[in-house]
């Protein structure tokens, strides 16, 4: 049985029990879904006609920097209230994405990244945007949102995301937490020095979480650090324990006493630069969504940076290139034209983290 077999909606944004169902599906069926960072329409779109064409569900999110960056880098993030850009760049790219996805007729998980302590009225906004949106239609206007405490002491953590599950739970929407840190640079703060033990969670403290959170709503994913980095860094800097989720799993399933092998649903940050193995592995332990975003970045460059270059004669001025100094080069510079090669170097590259990920023809 395909996700959309399972699902109630089965093209555009999905919410509420049916992202429940495609996560189970996925678990299932041994594939995890890319959550992809997008920061314009463009980026959106790229990502969106890679998972048409692999016939796969997609998760598309912006971080707090991203949404921002959607609203336009003229708005401000402080006035007239704080995370002002990050709210409003959220709610616009939650419309278009909720507008454009069901004409590439795939289901779309819509769902925003990290949001550590100090963000936290940025989750507040949308958290309002959304239950203004349940009360109009009976759904959240997100799918999902990520709480990131994990820089915080663990009761800290779990006690203030349980609380931001309570709010989420009556919209059934899903609520995504971290615990152990991922390394790198996040929502620009910089995790490069962090100490190596928070860089891998314990297997208490995942229990901890789920037992926490188990008792307000089903709801919820879990990003245990296993040595996931943001970024792309030098080979043999990163080391990855992919195992330990595996611990995660049998450690839940005894405390829990059912017969669920594998109990939990686990996310895995820092997907670029990893390999094949360290995804299929962390996969088979329950990991249902990976983040991408700087391997992505990269393919949208190289697209761009390829066309300038081969292009270059062609993009010097107005009207003139080698096959005539009368001849207009209006063909060249529209963005139509360039922007679009970043699309397709950026959609090729989410069409191999899909069969990466197992996830190509799961639909
Ligand atoms: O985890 C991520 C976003 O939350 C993405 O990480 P990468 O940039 O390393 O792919
Ligand atoms: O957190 C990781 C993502 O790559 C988002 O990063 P960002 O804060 O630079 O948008
Ligand atoms: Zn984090
Ligand atoms: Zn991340």
């Amino acid at each position: 049985m395909g996700a959309q077999d399972v699902l109630t909606r089965k093209t555009g944004v999905i919410t509420g029990d049916d992202v429940m169902k495609l996560f189970q599906h996925a678990r299932e069926n041994k594939y995890a879904i890319p959550a992809i960072n997008v920061t314009s329409s463009s980026t959106v779109v790229a990502a969106l006609e890679a998972a048409r064409d692999k016939k796969s569900p997609i998760i598309l999110q912006t971080s707090q920097g991203g949404a921002a960056y959607f609203a336009g880098k003229g708005v401000s993030n402080d006035t007239p209230h704080k995370q002002f850009a990050s709210i409003q760049g959220a709610i616009a790219a939650a419309h278009y994405i909720r507008a454009i996805a069901p004409a590439y007729g795939i289901p779309v998980v819509l769902h925003t990244d990290h949001c550590a302590h100090k963000l936290l009225p940025w989750l507040d906004g949308m958290l309002d945007a959304d239950e203004a949106y349940f009360k109009e239609h009976g759904e959240p206007l997100f799918s999902s949102h990520m709480i990131d405490l994990s820089e915080e002491p663990k009761d800290e953590n779990i006690k203030t995301t349980a609380k931001y599950l309570e709010r989420a739970a009556p919209m059934k929407q899903w609520l995504e937490m971290e615990i152990g840190i991922t390394g790198g640079e996040e929502d620009g703060v910089n995790n490069e020095d962090v100490d190596n033990a928070s860089l891998y969670t314990q297997p208490e403290d995942i229990y901890d979480v789920y037992s926490a959170l188990s008792a307000i709503s089903p709801y919820f994913s879990i990003a245990a650090a296993f040595g996931n980095v943001h970024g792309v860094y030098k080979p043999g800097n990163v080391k990855l324990h992919p195992e330990l989720l595996q611990k995660h799993q049998k450690y839940a399933k005894e405390k829990i006493g059912g017969s669920d092998e594998k109990p939990l649903f686990l996310v895995f940050h820092g997907g670029s630069g990893s390999t094949k193995q360290e995804f299929s592995d962390a996969i088979s332990y329950g990991v249902v969504k990976v983040n991408l975003d700087t391997d992505l970045q990269w393919a949208y460059l190289t697209g761009i940076r390829d066309y300038v270059l081969t292009k270059k004669d062609y993009i010097k001025t107005q009207v003139g290139n080698p096959d005539g100094e009368d001849k207009p080069n209006k063909k060249y510079f529209d963005p139509r034209v360039w922007v679009r090669e970043g699309e397709k170097t950026m959609s090729a590259r989410v069409q191999e983290a899909l069969i990466d990920f197992n996830t190509a023809n799961q639909l």
